[in-house]
């Protein structure tokens, strides 16, 4: 046989023919796969400025709600693609665009990023927030909603939330007596941390050593989980162990405490009359959804963090606007005041009918959403969202702050304006229970906020009656409220607030 036949013998064989085959077909469709991905990602609207490594970072600035908002009007009003360092990240920035991530392909986009945060502080990401969207995700959201933040259990709440009100109400009442200013801020912050740590710790929660441990471990997640960090933005980085012994120590304070406070639920039984709190509840549930302790703990941790802060700047920054507003403010006392009450503290029932304080909270959400960013999204597969393509795994963060600021979605985007929610406004039918995509403050879809019902009684309860009950001035010289923000786990207003009580004349 000469040399050629036997070559085209070795090769024209048939089985070599379908390998042949099998290889160009592998080798047509991973061409295709790559540029296709490439090509998915090229036509996202994207900025042009990139910087080795870090990427689009360097456009952000230090408010990163506004800087992407600024960039989202140059280049992608409704989505646009970022590399923030080495993360694909979609940017969302209009009522419709967020619609469809958030409602029209919930599903896809209803994921979490991994990060090492999640990974060593709620140990494999077990906590609610950071876990991936999957079966354990749907049994812990489960717990939640049916066993810990349902509506008969913040009812049963109620008489905690009021005996915390009266006692932030007697604190005003000391500052009315002597003329001197109430730090807001402060009352604020602890007020939400006692309503959350009543409701997760219960009966133990006043004890002094716990409240002062919970509070700095507490300051300490937000260092850990605030802003864009170098965990988000360099994921393979940060694994290479930059912070993660940080991140581990604070799990082990975490772990101490809670161990302890969890062996006090078990060896101390509730009093007869005790409303369980969150950790009898879990305890309860714990065979049924076969939770480890760390579990547990994990969960634990993020009701302290998520229902904290984002409650009291809440309330902060409708104090703040309200000061800002003398005729705003004089409207709401009027409303609040035209309710008699006998036990010197308005009740959840007399708050339920006030149309313009629900206007108020709405209104502060609007301009003011703790969470601007909501938490970050990550897509499962991909996906169209306003004709362009998504790639799977992409990281999506959602500026509901530039939505609410929506000029086209808003008149007078930028003012503080109540009246546009009440009967017969424009937007009267506009609430923020996630059906509006203009408003979503607790986002909307399978990872919205579970616990909405209870930060809106939180807030009503004591609002209302620090309103009802006292007219607040700026301090004499004060140059006004400083509205400037700053940004962290939440965005806040920098300086605290400062107002004097004077205890109202109620005719
Ligand atoms: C004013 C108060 C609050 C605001 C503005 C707020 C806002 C949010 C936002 C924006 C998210 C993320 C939604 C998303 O990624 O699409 C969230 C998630 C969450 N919030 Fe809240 N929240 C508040 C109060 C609370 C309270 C009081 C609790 C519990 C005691 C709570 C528990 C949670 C949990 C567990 C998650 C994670 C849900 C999940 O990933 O499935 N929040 N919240």
């Amino acid at each position: 046989m000469n040399l050629e036949v036997a070559f085209l013998h070795e090769y024209a064989s048939p089985r070599a023919l379908v390998v042949a085959v099998v290889l160009v077909l592998v080798a047509v469709h991973l061409a295709r796969s790559t540029s296709r991905a490439e090509r998915l990602r090229r036509k996202l609207p994207c900025p042009r400025f990139t910087l080795p490594v870090i990427g689009h970072l360097h456009l952000i600035g230090s408010l990163p709600h506004v800087g992407l908002r600024d960039l989202a009007r140059k280049h992608g009003p409704d989505v646009m693609l970022l590399r923030l360092g080495a993360v694909p990240t979609l940017i969302v920035s209009s009522p419709s665009a967020a619609r469809a991530v958030l409602r029209t392909h919930d599903h896809v986009f209803a994921s979490r990023p991994d990060t090492v945060v999640g990974d060593i502080l709620f140990v494999g990401s077990t906590n609610v927030g950071h876990s991936p969207y999957g079966e354990y995700w749907r049994q812990v959201r489960k717990i939640i909603t049916t066993h810990v933040l349902t509506a008969k259990k913040i009812r049963a709440n109620l008489p905690y939330r009021e005996q915390e009100a009266r006692l932030a109400l007697a604190s005003v009442r000391e500052a009315a007596a002597a003329g001197t200013a109430v730090d807001l801020t402060h009352l604020f912050s602890h007020f939400a941390h006692d309503m959350v740590s009543q409701a997760v710790a219960g009966r133990i929660h006043r004890e002094d050593r716990w409240g002062k441990l919970f509070h700095d471990l507490f300051v300490g997640n937000g260092q850990l989980l605030g802003g864009f960090n170098l965990d988000d933005c360099f994921p393979s980085l940060a694994r290479l162990g930059i912070g993660s012994a940080n991140i581990a120590k604070q799990r082990k304070r975490w772990d101490d405490l809670l161990d302890e406070v969890i062996d006090r639920h078990t060896s101390t039984p509730m009093e007869k009359g005790d409303e369980p709190d969150f950790i009898d509840v879990m305890l309860s549930v714990q065979d049924e959804y076969k939770l480890t302790r760390n579990n547990i703990k994990s969960i634990l941790m993020d009701m302290f963090q998520a229902g904290t802060d984002t409650t009291f700047i809440w309330l902060d920054y409708a104090m703040a606007e309200l000061a800002r507003a003398p005729q705003v403010m004089a409207k709401l006392q009027a409303e609040v005041r035209r309710c008699s009450t006998t036990n010197q503290l308005l009740t959840q029932e007399d708050l339920s009918s006030m149309s313009y304080l629900k206007a108020v909270m709405k209104e502060t959400m609007r301009l003011h959403p703790p969470g601007p960013l909501l938490l970050p999204h990550a897509s499962i597969a991909d996906c169209e969202v306003e004709g362009y393509v998504v790639p799977a795994g992409t990281r999506v963060i959602i500026n509901v702050w530039a939505i609410g600021r929506h000029a086209s979605s808003w008149e007078r985007a930028e003012e503080f304006v109540p009246e546009r929610f009440l009967e017969g406004s424009v937007d009267a039918n506009s609430d923020f229970y996630g059906n509006d995509f203009r408003l979503l403050p607790f986002g909307s879809g399978r990872r919205m906020c579970p616990g909405i019902n209870f930060a809106t009684l939180t807030f009503e309860i004591i609002l209302a009656n620090l309103i009802y009950h006292f007219d607040w001035e700026l301090p004499e010289g004060s140059p006004g409220v400083d509205m400037t923000e700053a940004f962290g786990m939440d965005v806040h207003r920098k300086e605290n607030l400062l107002l004097v009580p004077r205890v109202a004349k109620i005719v």
